[in-house]
């Protein structure tokens, strides 16, 4: 029987809560499918600054690279935002990506059509919605130098080579052809160089891909353009903050953060992860939406193990739960037939796999 190694980082707030939902899921959908999981459970963020002062310690690099697949939940949280820079929480995840080398993030923004009335906008604008942000995910103003602050000044620098610019673009424009083969990509060309540059060379890049329809779209357009017409959109290419920014934005026309997966690719293990954050707000109360997490692990079957029925059938059982009315806390007042926990939500995905 095929046995994969998965890496598990829970991390911090509701962290632990998602992700022990998710090994709920895979484990049923492994046991019917004719392959193992075992699990390396490893540290990241606050969690592991208590236990060893680092947010990332090398094991956990060491473990992942280990592995199959990492599936990560979320770090972070007040208790350690007055850390000095490298040693909070969010300082280990940036690393933890860069070691890994994982440069390009998919976050698909999909409507299920049993929430279509669970966004801010009208159903008809929300319905049918299936959209794939294709974010940067190891370079630009997150990492660029010169950084640093004083007393009275505090600074960043959004730096891009074209090698960077290249890759990610052919990822997404490969993306595009399995889909409606359309790329919107996004910057500030008219005011930043860099992105004049990511500009230029995604146009170099795309006549690789005659196929695919390249439109180019400044970023605050495309914030308001995800809110009035979000259907034009197939996959939208863009660097690190813009990504980041966007794919938030473009959760609550699903309804929830908490249903949004990601999949960060581009090397030899890929880590799997909601877009969403550690929540501290609702953590330890059972009442995280724990889809996003199952969701990821569904990509993780997807593309890290080659798993695509198993990928398959979680994504059918997801989609199961819902339109039998099952809601977590943040999704109650849209058509809940029963409003669930966490672990009730886990439960009922799990039980809805198929053999
Ligand atoms: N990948 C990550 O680990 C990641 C991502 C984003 C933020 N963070 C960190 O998380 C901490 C909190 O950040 P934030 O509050 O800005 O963002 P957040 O995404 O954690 O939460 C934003 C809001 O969405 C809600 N929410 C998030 N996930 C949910 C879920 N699964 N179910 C139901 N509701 C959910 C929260 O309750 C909160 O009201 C910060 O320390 C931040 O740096 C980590
Ligand atoms: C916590 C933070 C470093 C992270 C990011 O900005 O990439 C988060 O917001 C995300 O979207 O995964
Ligand atoms: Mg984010």
């Amino acid at each position: 029987m095929k046995s994969y190694k998965i890496a598990l980082i829970k991390g911090d707030g509701i962290g632990p809560e998602i992700v022990d939902e998710a090994v709920k899921v895979l484990d049923a959908v492994a046991s019917c499918s004719g392959f193992s999981l075992t699990y390396d459970e490893l540290l990241m963020g606050g969690v592991a600054y208590d236990i060893t002062g680092d947010p990332l310690p090398q094991e956990t690099i060491s473990g992942s690279l280990n592995s199959d697949a990492v599936l990560f939940g979320a770090i972070g949280g007040e208790k350690w935002d007055s850390l000095p820079r490298e040693k909070r929480p969010e300082s280990g995840l940036l690393r933890f990506r860069k070691e890994l080398g994982v440069y390009a993030n998919l976050r698909p923004a999909v409507v299920y059509d049993e929430l279509a009335n669970a966004s801010s906008l009208k159903p008809e604008i929300v319905k049918g919605v299936d959209l794939m942000v294709v974010r940067e995910l190891i370079g630009g103003i997150y990492f660029g130098e010169p950084k640093g602050r004083d007393e009275n000044k505090g600074w960043n620098t959004m730096v891009y080579t074209k090698d960077e610019i290249v890759r990610i673009a052919h990822q997404a424009f490969k993306i595009a052809m399995t889909r409606q083969k359309r790329v919107c990509s996004i910057d500030k060309a008219n005011v930043l160089d860099v992105s004049q540059l990511w500009r230029e060379t995604v146009e170099e890049v795309a006549k690789e891909y005659p196929e695919v329809e390249l439109s180019h779209m400044y970023v605050d357009n495309a914030a308001m353009q995800l809110i009035r017409d979000p259907k034009q959109f197939d996959v939208m290419l863009t660097g690190n903050i813009f990504g980041d920014i966007l794919s938030d934005e473009a959760s609550m026309l699903s309804g929830s953060i908490g249903l949004l997966p990601s999949a960060s690719v581009g090397a030899k293990i890929g880590v799997y992860e909601p877009i969403h954050g550690s929540a501290p707000d609702i953590a330890g109360q059972g009442i995280a939406n724990p889809i996003a997490t199952i969701a990821s692990a569904s990509m993780m079957l997807r593309y890290a193990l080659n798993e695509q029925e198993a990928a398959d059938k979680v994504d059918a059982a997801i989609k199961r739960a819902l339109s039998e009315g099952y809601r977590t806390g943040d999704l109650a007042q849209f058509d809940a037939k029963e409003v669930c926990s966490t672990s009730e939500m886990g439960s009922i995905i799990a039980n809805y796999i198929v053999k």
